[in-house]
């Protein structure tokens, strides 16, 4: 026995029609007055097309049978009527339609945006950049489709359905009953017929987002892939991944080809019955060949609106796919939850304590078990090999993770407890190479202060050794940098980076010291700046210069996760063990020049 509810085609096995729901309640509200005015517009384009049909009957009989002169002008007059109301009504619902439709694309970016910018930094960790452009960028676009797709649909397609089919009742409702018994199968065979449709749109997104990763890191690795003469094997990658999307492109469009023939076959024999029982009828009932021809225009003119409802379903399939990627990313809760009202972090002598903290990225701890003290005021250098968990440890301070275990104290206060955005506010970091945004020099350092003044920015400027070479720069303060400071040397994007770091002005300062050599001159305007930075604050320093552990008032050595050593220069090097090690390897240079 048929069990109609293997057939999936009523079903909603991948949530479709749970998105879709979604997705209306949330992005229509807003605008009920206007949809409702777009539905009275379609109801004009609705009734005009069912009259439209209806007026065929008096062509026919009034002026092709009856030869009424007076009624040509009457039926013509009539005509114009019709279709200039219905272009007005079609203008009317198009403009409203996308005017909503456009005001949704804002709201959902925004949102989307604002949801990302919410994540935490273990999210894009796992996310490659255009996984996110997808679900930012097309998410909303994709949203706005959807809703277009059934406003018009279940709109403007319905209710011409109603009025055309009205119009064919009544003319004739056996006829009728003629006319839609391909109804019920053609919706069940398109529905079947391109069920896959879903898996091969879900591939192709994929395979998209493999096209941008491609794009994207080509683009920004180009100076490497041009060293190497990786042109050709990055165009081979590109055109793996192009293939793949044109093989699902091509399954697409078979798959939803194949509907075609099943319309035309279907509508044709319900047409062929038309005629077979209204040819019939009026050649051998004499009945009334006008009404015969309302009822063939009515049935014609469904035909457009019937085959699009028939693929709603899989059109629908195709469009959420966009969706689904937008809802994942509003849906994600960033896993870094801060505690209801928790107050906001009060820095006095900025001491920083890790008790017992432990951090796992996913395999394998970075850190294990890590005990160590940041005296408030002084400065703290970290050294150790590659891969020790230096810049862990920075990460765990400024809270982009938290430890699985442990806690981190910042003058007695559990950074957990306390808003992130007070913690953050009191830390600044410098990192070897910060990123500056493409923007003017003034705007990257004001990042550091939002709505700081010309004077503030200036005196930044000065005490991080950066006003000189600003204003040579063409614009001055006003010019743009380049994406990520391209348009700057190293040194200068460091300097500008500690400009921004001192207008911030923070009791905390994080800073990662540059490993690459600088030209002594850079250097040393660098160094001078980072101590004018570094006076009078908590500084937590991972350390690659020899000058800046001797003047560290305490330096902790850290070895696969752990706290090894801890002392001054001097009491570490006697001590014979990993930091005297780690000294002759990384510092080896500088000791014996020093010395
Ligand atoms: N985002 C990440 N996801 C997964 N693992 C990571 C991530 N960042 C660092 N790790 C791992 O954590 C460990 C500690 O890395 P970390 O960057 O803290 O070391 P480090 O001491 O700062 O090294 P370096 O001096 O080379 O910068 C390493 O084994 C590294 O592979």
């Amino acid at each position: 026995m048929l069990n109609p509810a293997k057939w999936q085609v009523w079903q909603d096995p991948d949530g479709t029609v749970q998105l879709v729901k979604r997705l209306l309640t949330e992005n229509i509200r807003a605008y009920i007055p206007r949809y409702i005015l777009a539905f009275i517009f379609m109801a004009m384009v609705a009734a005009t097309t069912a009259a439209s049909a209806w007026i065929m009957k008096d062509v026919i009989n009034e002026v092709f049978i009856n030869r009424d002169k007076a009624m040509i002008y009457t039926i013509a007059g009539a005509v114009l009527v019709i279709f200039t109301l219905k272009g007005a009504a079609t203008y009317g619902q198009a403009v409203i339609l996308s005017r909503v439709g456009n005001s949704i694309v804002a709201d959902l970016q925004a949102r989307l945006f604002k949801r990302l910018t919410e994540q935490d930094q273990a999210y894009f960790d796992r996310m490659s950049l255009p996984e996110i452009s997808i679900r930012v960028g097309t998410g909303a676009g994709s949203a706005r489709n959807v809703i277009e797709m059934i406003v018009l649909t279940l709109g403007r397609d319905v209710l011409t359905l109603i009025g055309l089919v009205a119009v064919m009742v009544v003319q004739d409702p056996l006829m009728s009953l003629l006319a839609f018994v391909i109804m019920p199968p053609a919706v069940i065979g398109v529905s079947l017929l391109i069920r896959r449709v879903k898996v091969y749109a879900n591939r192709q997104v994929v395979s998209n987002a493999k096209i941008g990763a491609t794009m994207q890191e080509t683009v920004l690795g180009i100076r490497v892939v041009k060293a190497f003469g990786m042109e050709p094997a990055m165009r081979e990658r590109m055109a793996g991944a192009v293939a793949e999307v044109l093989r699902q492109s091509n399954k697409i469009a078979a798959l939803t080809a194949r509907t075609s023939p099943l319309m035309e076959t279907l509508g044709g024999i319900a047409i062929a019955l038309v005629i077979f029982y209204g040819g019939y009828s009026v050649v051998e009932l004499n009945q009334d060949p006008g009404a015969f021809f309302a009822f063939i225009t009515a049935l014609l003119l469904a035909y457009d609106p019937a085959r699009r409802l028939a693929r709603l379903n899989v059109n629908l399939s195709k469009g959420v796919v966009g969706v689904r990627l937008m809802y994942e990313l509003i849906d994600q809760e960033p896993d870094l939850q801060q505690v209801e009202n928790a107050p906001d972090l009060r820095v006095e002598a900025g001491r920083i304590e890790l008790r017992d903290v432990q951090f796992s990225y996913g395999e394998g701890a970075a850190l294990k078990g890590l005990s160590l003290v940041a005296e408030g005021g002084s400065t703290t250098a970290l050294v150790g090999a590659s891969g020790a968990g230096k810049s862990t440890l920075f990460a765990l301070i400024e809270r982009f993770y938290d430890p699985q275990t442990g806690e981190i104290i910042v003058d007695g206060q559990v950074i957990k407890d306390v808003t992130l955005q007070s913690l953050r506010r009191n830390i600044a970091y410098v990192g070897q190479d910060s990123y500056l945004f493409n923007l003017s020099v003034r705007d990257n350092i004001a990042f550091g202060k939002p709505g700081a003044s010309q004077a503030e920015i200036e005196a930044a400027a000065r005490a991080a050794n950066a006003h000189e070479f600003i204003l040579e720069l063409p614009n001055g303060y006003d010019t743009l940098v380049g994406a990520g400071g391209g348009r700057l040397s190293g040194g200068q994007r460091q300097r500008v980076a500690i400009a921004r770091a001192m207008l911030r002005d923070a009791p905390i300062l994080l800073l990662d010291e540059a490993t690459s050599a600088l030209d002594a001159e850079s250097e040393a305007k660098i160094q001078s700046a980072l101590e004018t930075l570094m006076a009078d604050r908590t500084t937590l320093v991972i350390a690659h210069r020899l000058s800046t552990v001797r003047h560290a008032h305490q330096i902790h050595v850290m070895d696969q996760g752990r706290l090894v050593e801890s002392g001054t220069h001097d009491e570490l090097f006697e001590h014979d063990g990993i930091y005297r090690r780690l000294c002759e390897l990384q510092f080896q240079n500088r000791i014996e020049a020093a010395q």
